[in-house]
């Protein structure tokens, strides 16, 4: 059984003054919806303390969007898991379509955060996904496999635990345009079936594979009920609170 993960990426969005206000409403909307699922907010570096602060003790995690790949030094600009573990940051989204895009992080970059991360005891979501080019030239399987080969390599079979993936086919985020259900389902269970074949299938059948891309209020159900979606990696919805309740609610 694996329970439902949803999660939103704040992306460069949210002050810290601002992030305190809405993780405060957030958290009362959630407690008083009785949400019943595994939630986490991923605010930008400096908007993280003022979030941790304000969700202290409730059960919506605060995750960072990126990481350094180094634990210190002379890295102008980065960040290190120690600074985030300080916050009582545990958690880290790698390898998002965006980072890898426009900062050019390739996948031999990005799994050398992830085994990072993992050596600090981090939990990690690696993100995976296509674009609208790959898709149509017929190259989605190789993409994923590429991504998801690269992004854990030398993961060990007992690390899977601390992994997440969030499919994002790239054509799909803030777009406005999601991936059929359909569509969605048959890219995680190639990525299920694929992590099967690179660990286990106990190791694939645990793995909670999230789905990002345009989600909002009315698509969450339908793509919540596939056998392989479960969870999401909610960008453009995840801030508001109008907007992001039914989503962590949807299935109340
Ligand atoms: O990390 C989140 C994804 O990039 C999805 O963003 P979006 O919901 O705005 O399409």
């Amino acid at each position: 059984m694996r329970t439902p993960y949803i999660a939103g990426n704040w992306k460069m969005n949210m002050t810290p003054s601002a992030g305190k206000a809405f993780a405060e409403e957030l958290r009362a909307a959630a407690e008083k919806a009785g949400a019943d699922v595994k939630m986490m907010v991923a605010p930008p570096f400096v908007t993280i303390p003022a979030v941790a602060e304000a969700l202290k003790g409730s059960n919506i995690i605060v995750a960072a969007q990126n990481m350094a790949d180094h634990t210190s030094g002379a890295y102008t600009g980065e960040v290190a898991p120690a600074m985030l573990k300080d916050l009582g940051v545990n958690t880290v989204i790698l390898g998002h379509s965006e980072r890898r895009s426009y900062y050019g992080e390739t996948d031999a970059y990005i799994n050398g955060k992830v085994l990072l991360a993992i050596k600090e005891g981090m939990d990690v979501v690696l993100c995976v996904g296509e674009t609208l080019e790959e898709r149509e030239g017929g190259k989605l399987e190789e993409v994923l496999s590429t991504q998801l080969s690269g992004g854990l390599k030398d993961v060990k079979p007992e690390e899977m635990a601390h992994i997440t993936i969030a499919y994002e086919p790239v054509w799909a985020i803030g777009t406005g345009k999601t991936a059929t259900p359909e569509d969605a389902d048959g890219a995680h269970q190639f990525i299920r079936s694929f992590v099967a074949k690179m660990y286990d299938s106990t190791i694939a059948e645990n793995l909670i594979i999230q789905y990002g891309g345009s989600v909002n209020a009315s698509n969450v159900k339908a793509l919540m009920a596939k056998e392989n979606i479960d969870g999401a990696l909610v960008g453009g919805a995840s801030l508001s609170v109008e907007k992001f309740l039914p989503i962590i609610t949807f299935n109340k």
